[in-house]
């Protein structure tokens, strides 16, 4: 039996503007299990954020529902400065959740040096504010974050997107190593076929706030069934061309 971390079940949302209602998720309905990388491919504007921020609380759930199977699950984003205290150096802001969790000061030191050392930070970063570091060890440090946060499902919102090619790859593997390790689950968010055929196990195609096909990645992208998800598929292979 495979245990879930998260069930999203005939989930609808919209958003307001004045008397303007514009409804951007549309009877999704999934369930991430415990140990996968769940992919979230769609193109820009389809409700991916939405979902997250759906996922998280931050987004009004007008019909269906939402059950979390673990606690403090975590969001990862595109760009980690904007969640990462500026003013901090990166020793402190990894300590704050165990500081939160009253773990005492010599355990903090050591979950922190240990979590640094798996995510490939070196004692130098940690001494550094989060604008004195590049976008892969920013990102590096919001992953260290989550993990810290004791969390077993983390919501990845284009984590990669960012970052030059070779940079990509590294944080990729980082995730890839670090799942295979701890056995997280993680809901991974992209507008990238390449990178979603890369980390995961299940894909989940989303257009215009449905979910319009979903299934093991390999068969997903051995023969697609839905239409849009070939037109994304050809889209892709043009680019490669
Ligand atoms: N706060 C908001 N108020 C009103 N409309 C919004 C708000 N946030 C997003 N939208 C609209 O909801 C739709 C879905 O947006 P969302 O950010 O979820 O898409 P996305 O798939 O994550 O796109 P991207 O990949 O570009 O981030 C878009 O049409 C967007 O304009």
């Amino acid at each position: 039996m495979m245990e879930p971390v998260l069930e999203v079940k005939h989930v609808s949302a919209s958003y307001r503007e004045g008397k303007k209602e514009q409804q951007v998720l549309k009877d999704i309905d999934f369930t991430v299990h415990k140990n996968e990388i769940l992919g979230l491919v769609g193109e820009s504007g389809c409700g991916k954020t939405t979902l997250s921020k759906a996922i998280l609380g931050f987004v009004k759930v007008q019909d269906g529902e939402i059950i979390h199977h673990t606690r403090n699950p975590q969001m990862i984003f595109q760009d980690p400065y904007s969640s990462l205290n500026p003013s901090k150096r990166v020793a402190w802001i990894l300590e704050e959740p165990l500081r939160m969790q009253k773990i005492p000061k010599e355990e903090r030191r050591r979950k922190v040096l240990a979590m640094a050392e798996k995510t490939g930070l070196s004692k130098e970063h940690l001494k550094r504010r989060p604008r004195e570091l590049s976008g892969g060890q920013r990102q590096r440090v919001s992953i260290a974050v989550s993990l810290l946060q004791g969390s077993q499902f983390i919501i990845a919102d284009e984590p990669v997107s960012a970052l030059d090619v070779t940079i990509q790859r590294q944080i990729m593997e980082l995730i890839i190593k670090l799942q295979e390790e701890m056995k997280f689950s993680v809901l991974f968010i992209s507008h990238d076929l390449n990178v979603i055929y890369q980390m995961c196990d299940r894909v989940m195609v989303m257009r215009d706030g449905k979910i319009v096909e979903e299934g093991n990645v390999e068969e997903v992208f051995a023969s697609p069934k839905a239409d849009y998800t070939k037109e994304l598929m050809a889209a892709t292979l043009d680019v490669e061309v």
